[in-house]
Formats: structure tokens, sequence, C-alpha cells
């Protein structure tokens, strides 16, 4: 890498920790940093980055703070860690989904007096009206979903309008629910930010609140994807604050502008950065966006590929050119298409004007699942003396045969309430007599370690079913299109024997991003964050734009230039080498490098891929008893 050559900064504040990724122009990893919560800064208390509500209340939240001071911090390592940060172009974030930072009104001046000779966390202080910010595991406002949904009319219509039913956890209840519990802190309340724009705003600090990113503005139930027109939903604003001035109009100045292009430069890097730590004043700050959308962009998903998060919870996301809503998952703006002008009027685009109904819209649909690795963990804990070698070893032995060798034992693990499907509670095993085809709910199955083939396949399979009502555009899954490709990302992901069971089950290839170790001339496993690393590639595509010259430079596709990216880094990889790089010692063979830095880990086996085929209606058919005695149980408590 030659010492002038421009880098970029991605950054990823999730539930965990803050996690920061440098890259070269050509977007290979060049370093990672993170702060952890509940180990860096454990003054908080938090754990797994989060406090607790009252038993029973469902409040989960962290303390505004710790991202502030967990900022100040990840920029202490940074230094001590030597990053050349006066090369670094462009910046971008990514923050927890749904999330929401409540500003007072004192910080209006605080964000436009910041010293730079005093950490942030010493001037932070009194810049919200709420200490807390509520997060995504949170279950406290079911009431304000129900009240939301009612006045709407209904959960298809709410889904229809803003791309979700009424959750949870994102952001129009959980306003709701702020205003009625502590009306004079509302009131007090002078912006609200998602996580990723209170990062974007602290990497400016110009004195502005940065306007929300589109893609993360749909996990809030109040922005509408609908319409041509696209925005603040008025009759949600207004059962959200009520009508009127104060009300739903109030709310729409709180929320702010939303940022379409999620490329735009939205400001510089701010001058606390540049006088305290050496950045470069000419340092471009993009939109940051959500932890899920910004992982969707780490690969460049086309038809009927999905990306399969498996970090503390699941999510897997499918790329589609569709609207595609429905209350059982999540309809998502891409986080990074762009509207070039129009031809009629060349000078306007999307990001000032929120049009452009004639140009085709790029979308992802997500489904979320709190019980992926807690889930995992539980039956490697229960069964397997919390070692993956002897989960793992239980998974080989118990796996299909053949074709015919359909599974007869499957589970639910329900630990937490979960999303999908929504509020399933308890824990379910069957055990199916193929012969008289009857299923009996057991207390265990006969042998102990079938539990842990068992999970797999019933979490792979859920995912294989509701991916396929994605790609089939309609609820009954009925149709035949399956998934072509998964890419897979998040701890999970590390076990190879999960990424097998996952590609025999979704019966397509499963890959993973991998590294060229010039040293060795081979591929290795890629070991970083995907998440702070797209959000890297996002500033860097933003940098791109901003400094172009040419009008098709300008308006470059985001695909496109990280496309171009991995050329370049084939080119140096090429360049760099005399012989077969593919050495005899790489983890990887030739034909499972797919693209630039990406590899085939698991290939489906047809047999047992038959034998999953063949199990989808059993499974689903299990799932909806589970769900009734779960239901039943909870009634009876
Ligand atoms: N070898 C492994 N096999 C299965 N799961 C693993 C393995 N290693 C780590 N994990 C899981 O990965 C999870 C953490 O993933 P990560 O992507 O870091 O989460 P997050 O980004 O949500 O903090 C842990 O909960 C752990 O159970
Ligand atoms: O709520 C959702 C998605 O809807 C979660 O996926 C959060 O976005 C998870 O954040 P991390 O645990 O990755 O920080």
């Amino acid at each position: 890498m030659s010492a002038s050559e421009p880098l970029f900064l991605g950054l990823d504040a999730s539930t965990q920790a803050l996690k920061a990724s440098l890259l070269r122009s050509d977007l290979g990893v060049e370093g990672e940093a993170e702060v952890r919560f509940d180990r860096d800064l454990s003054h908080y208390g938090t754990k797994g980055g989060t406090l607790l509500g009252e038993e029973g209340s469902g409040i989960v939240y962290s303390p505004v703070m710790i991202v502030v001071e967990a900022l100040d911090l990840l920029m202490e390592r940074i230094k001590q860690a030597k990053w050349p940060v006066n090369r670094i172009r462009g910046i971008s974030a990514a923050g927890q989904q749904h999330a929401s930072v409540y500003w007072s009104k004192e910080a209006k001046d605080i964000l436009a007096d910041i010293k730079t000779d005093l950490p942030l966390a010493q001037q932070f202080k009194n810049a919200f009206s709420r200490n807390e910010i509520p997060n995504w595991q949170d279950s406290s406002t079911l009431k304000e979903c129900a009240e939301l949904q009612e006045k709407i009319g209904g959960e298809e219509r709410l889904a229809r309008i803003t791309g979700s039913k009424a959750h949870a956890r994102f952001t129009g209840p959980q306003i709701m629910r702020f205003r009625k519990t502590d009306p004079k802190a509302y009131e007090n309340t002078w912006r609200i930010s998602l996580v990723s724009s209170f990062m974007t705003t602290i990497l400016c600090l110009d004195g502005e609140v940065k306007g929300i990113d589109e893609s993360d503005a749909c996990g809030m139930n109040i922005w509408d994807m609908s319409s041509s027109q696209r925005g603040w939903s008025q009759s949600i604003l207004e059962i959200i604050a009520g009508q009127g001035k104060e009300g739903g109009d109030a709310l729409a100045e709180k929320l702010g502008k939303v940022e379409s292009d999620g490329g735009r430069v939205v400001g510089q890097v701010g001058n606390w950065f540049v006088q305290r730590y050496g950045f470069s004043p000419e340092c471009v700050v993009c939109p940051g966006t959500g932890d899920n959308p910004a992982t969707f962009l780490s690969f460049t998903l086309r038809e009927r590929e999905a990306l399969l998060s498996l970090g503390t919870s699941d999510t897997v996301l499918v790329s589609t050119s569709n609207y595609n809503p429905d209350p059982e998952f999540h309809a998502f703006f891409h986080p990074a298409q762009i509207v070039p002008p129009s031809k009629d009027d060349p000078k306007e685009s999307l990001s000032s004007s929120l049009k452009g109904a004639d140009h085709p819209m790029r979308y992802f649909n997500m489904l979320v699942y709190k019980n992926g690795s807690l889930a995992r963990e539980f039956i490697r804990d229960q069964y397997f003396e919390s070692s993956w070698d002897l989960f793992n070893q239980a998974v080989q032995t118990r796996r299909p045969k053949n074709a015919t060798n359909l599974p007869s034992k499957t589970g639910f693990w329900w630990l937490k309430p979960d999303i999908i499907p929504t509020n399933a509670e308890g824990v379910f095993k069957y055990e199916t007599d193929r012969s008289k085809g009857t299923s009996e709910l057991v207390k265990e199955f006969q042998q102990k370690d079938e539990n842990a083939i068992a999970m797999l396949e019933s979490q792979f399979l859920n995912y294989r079913s509701r991916s396929s009502a994605i790609l089939n555009d309609e609820k009954s899954g009925a149709g035949n299109k399956s998934l072509a490709r998964a890419f897979a990302t998040g701890g999970a992901a590390a076990n190879p024997v999960i990424c097998e069971v996952m590609a025999d089950v979704l019966g397509c290839d499963v890959c993973k991003p991998v590294d060229y170790d010039q040293k060795t001339k081979a591929w290795k496993n890629a070991h970083f964050n995907a998440c702070s690393v797209a959000a890297a590639y996002k500033a860097a595509w933003s940098f791109s734009r901003h400094s172009a010259s040419s009008s098709k430079q300008k308006w470059e596709e985001y695909d496109d230039f990280v496309k171009q990216a991995a050329e370049s880094r084939k080119a140096k990889r090429e360049q760099g080498s005399t012989t077969n790089t593919l050495s005899d010692q790489s983890n990887f063979k030739a034909d499972e490098i797919v693209e630039e830095g990406i590899a085939i880990v698991a290939r489906p086996d047809g047999q047992r891929t038959q034998a999953y085929r063949d199990s989808v209606e059993w499974w689903a058919e299990l799932e909806t008893k589970a769900l009734q005695q779960s239901r039943k149980e909870a009634k009876n408590v």
C-alpha cells in the first residue's frame, strides 16, 4: 500500500460493542479495533451491552453515555495503534437498528461549541433528554403496538405502509411509550435520532443533528414506504403524538429530514477529530445506516441470494426488486441505491426531493430471530459440556445418510419470546413415527445428542421456508423458487459444521469472505466484522462519487463500485505473485474461490438436500402445533 493511498473508516455501534474497521481504497481491510461495553466500560454495569428494567416490565436499554464514552475510548485505542488517520478520506457508521436517542434542548448549544481539548463524554452530559437508549430486545411497548395497529387499521395495513407490522422494538411504539410515561422529558426533546444518525452527528460535530438514513427509517413503523411521495406518515405521527402543531407536526420536526441517498456527503469530520487526533479536514462523512442494512452491503447480492447473519440474533436478508411487505417479515429500502437526475431536470436528484417514483427501486426483506446463537449456546451448554467440538461431533453422526432418511425429530427453542413466530415462547420437542404418520410432543429425545442436529435443522428449515415465501412473493410459501446462494457472517458462521448443515437444508452453496495471504500464497478465512467493513465500503463509495469529475462517476452504482474495487484487489494480487497463487497450502481450492475474496465454504449434498426438501411441510406443521402449545401455556400462566 502506498503511503499516500486514501483510507476509509467504518464504525459499528452495536448492542455489545463499538467496532471500527480501517480499509484501503481497494476495500481491503487494513485493521480493526473495538471497545466492548461490558469489559471496557464496566462501570455502567451492562450485561451483553444492556441493562434491564423492573422484572416483568420487558424493558431493555443501554445508557446513552456508554456510546459517547466508547467513542472517546475507541479514538484513544486508534491513536495507540498508530492508525494513519490523516489519510482517512471518508467515514460512515452503522448502528443497532430501531434504537433511538433523544437530544435535549441544551444539545443545540453543546453541538455548536465542542471543545477540542476535552473528551466528548465530559461535554455531552446535558445533551440528552433521556438517559436511556431503548434496545432492540425491549418488549415493553406491546400495548402501544396494539394501539397503533388498531388505529391504523390492522397489521396488514401497517405493514403495507411502513414495511413491517408493529414491533415492540421499533422506534414508533417506543416514542409513543416514552411520550406517555415521561411527558416532561418528551417535551424537553429537541430532536430524535436513530443510533446511526446519532453517530453521524457525532462524527461531524458541526452543530447540526444529521438526517436519518432512509433504509434505517424503514425500521421505525413511521416511514411511509408505500407511496411515491415517501415521507413520515401523517396518520402514524398523529397516532403517536396526537394531532396538530404540538402533536404529529412537532414529532415530524423532532425526527427531521431523511437521507434517501446513502452515499451523499452530509458533512466533514468534526474539528474535534482533526485537532485532537490528527484526522484530515478533507475527510467526508456520509449517512450512517442500521447494522443490518450495513451488513447487507458487505456483499453485492443478486436475485435469489441471501445473507445469513448468525450473531447474537440470527437475521436473514434477501435482496429483492419488489416492495414485498408482509406482517411476518420486514421490508426495507436498499441502503445504497441512488436515483440519478432525470433527463428533464438534470440538476435534480432524489437526495433533495425524495421523488423518483419512475425509477426502479431496490429493497431487501429481513427475517429476525432472537433465539439464534442464544439457542445454539443453550444446547451446547446443556448437552455438550459447553464445547462446540462435541456439539459438532454429534451433528456429524446424526445427519441424514441419504435422500430417504428423513429427519423424525425436531424442536423449537424459544428461550426468549421470539420475533418469528411473534412472541412464541417455550421449548417444544417432537418425535414423529414416519410409518404411522404421527407426531408426539416429548419432554426429551431418546438420545440426548439428537438435540444438536434437531435444532440446526429446525433453524435452517425455518429460514428456508420463509425465504422461499419471500422469493415466491406469496404468504403461503408455495411456488418453487428457493435460494440460489447464501452468504454467511457473524460468530456462528465460523463453525464449518453449522455451514454444512446450512448448505444441505437450504440446498445451495454457502459462501464467506476470504483474504489472500501474500506470504503463504493462500486464501484464508477472513475474520473481519462485516458490518463495520461494509460501513467503510459505503464511505469509500461516497468519497469516490463526491470527488468524481464526470457525471457518470458521480452516479456510479454501489454494486459497480464494490466490484471494481474487487477487480483492483485481484490485479494487485496477481502482480504480487509469479507462480501458482493458490498453492497446496491453501485453505481453499481454486474452484472454491467464486469471486475475488469470496469462497464457497459448504456445498449442499444432493441426497441430504432432497431429504430436507421433503421435510419442509412436516416441519411447518409441527411449528404450528408448537405455537398453539405455546399460546395455550401462556394463557394458563
Ligand atoms: N464455533 C462456534 N460455533 C457456533 N457459534 C459460535 C462459534 N463461535 C462463536 N459463536 C457464536 O457467535 C455469537 C457472537 O457472534 P457475533 O457476530 O460476534 O455477535 P454480535 O455481532 O451480535 O455481537 C456468540 O453468541 C457465539 O454463540
Ligand atoms: O432488531 C434487530 C433487527 O431488527 C437486531 O438485529 C439488531 O439490529 C441487532 O443488533 P446487534 O445485536 O447486531 O447489535
